[in-house]
C-alpha cells in the first residue's frame, strides 16, 4: 500500500498574522506592503521548550491554527551567541527582559567572540492538523553596548556592519534584518501560487 503524498496548502490571498508583539507587527506590514492581505491577531501563545528553533515555531503554529480554527502565519524571533553556542536562541526573550542589554553584553565578557546570529522563523499553517511551512531568515552581527534610540527589544546591542539595529532607519533595518531574509522568502512562495494561479 502506497503512503499518501503530503499535501502542499494552497498560498493564501489573506494571512492571518498572529502575534503579541506590535513591533513585529509595525515591520512585517512595512515590508510585505501590497504583497499580500495582512490580518492581525493579538495573541500571546505559549511556546515550547525545545531543541531547535524549527520545533518551536512549529508548534507555536500549530497552536494559532487550532485557536483561530482556521489559515494562520506565526512568527518566531531567535537571538544565539555564537560563544555561547547559539544560548540563549529562541529564549532571548526572557534574557533581554531579565538581565537588559547591560546583562546581555556581559554575558560575553569573558569571550572574545562576540558575534551573534538573529534568525527568525515564519511559520505558515494552512489549518488546524495542516503541518506548518517554515520560511527562516539569517543576520549574522555583533553584541555591543547599547547605541541608538530603538525601542524594539535587543535592537539597540545588535550590530551590522557597524550601526545597531537601533542606529539604522527602519526603512534600512527593513532591507537587510533576519525578518526581511525570512519574509522575502515567504513571499515568493506566495508568489509562486499567484503566477500558478493565473495561468
Ligand atoms: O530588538 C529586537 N529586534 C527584532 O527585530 C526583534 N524581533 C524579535 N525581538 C524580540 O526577541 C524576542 C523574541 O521572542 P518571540 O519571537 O517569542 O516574540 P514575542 O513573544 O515578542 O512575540 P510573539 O511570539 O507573540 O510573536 C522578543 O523579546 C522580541 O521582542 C526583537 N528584538
Ligand atoms: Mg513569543
Amino acid at each position: 500500500m502506497s503512503s499518501p503524498r503530503p499535501v502542499t496548502p494552497r498560498r493564501p490571498r489573506t494571512l492571518t498574522f498572529i502575534t503579541s508583539n506590535a513591533h513585529k507587527l509595525a515591520e512585517v506590514r512595512a515590508m510585505l506592503g501590497g504583497a499580500v492581505d495582512l490580518q492581525s491577531c493579538f495573541l500571546d501563545l505559549v511556546e515550547i521548550q525545545a531543541g531547535s528553533v524549527q520545533e518551536i515555531a512549529r508548534d507555536k503554529c500549530r497552536r494559532a491554527a487550532a485557536m483561530v480554527n482556521g489559515p494562520v502565519l506565526t512568527e518566531d524571533t531567535a537571538l544565539g551567541f555564537t560563544a555561547l553556542g547559539g544560548l540563549p536562541g529562541p529564549y532571548i526573550k526572557w534574557f533581554v527582559s531579565t538581565l537588559g542589554h547591560t546583562g546581555l553584553n556581559n554575558l560575553l565578557a569573558a569571550y572574545h567572540d562576540k558575534s551573534a546570529d538573529a534568525i527568525c522563523t515564519f511559520a505558515f499553517s494552512a489549518g488546524p492538523g495542516q503541518e506548518p511551512l517554515l520560511f527562516q531568515g539569517k543576520t549574522t552581527g555583533r553584541i555591543v553596548p547599547a547605541r541608538g534610540a530603538g525601542t524594539f527589544g535587543w535592537d539597540p546591542i545588535f550590530e551590522y556592519e557597524g550601526k545597531t539595529y537601533a542606529e539604522m532607519d527602519k526603512s534600512e533595518k527593513n532591507l537587510i534584518s533576519h525578518r526581511y531574509k525570512a519574509l522575502e522568502k515567504l513571499k515568493a512562495w506566495l508568489a509562486e501560487e499567484n503566477v500558478a494561479s493565473n495561468t
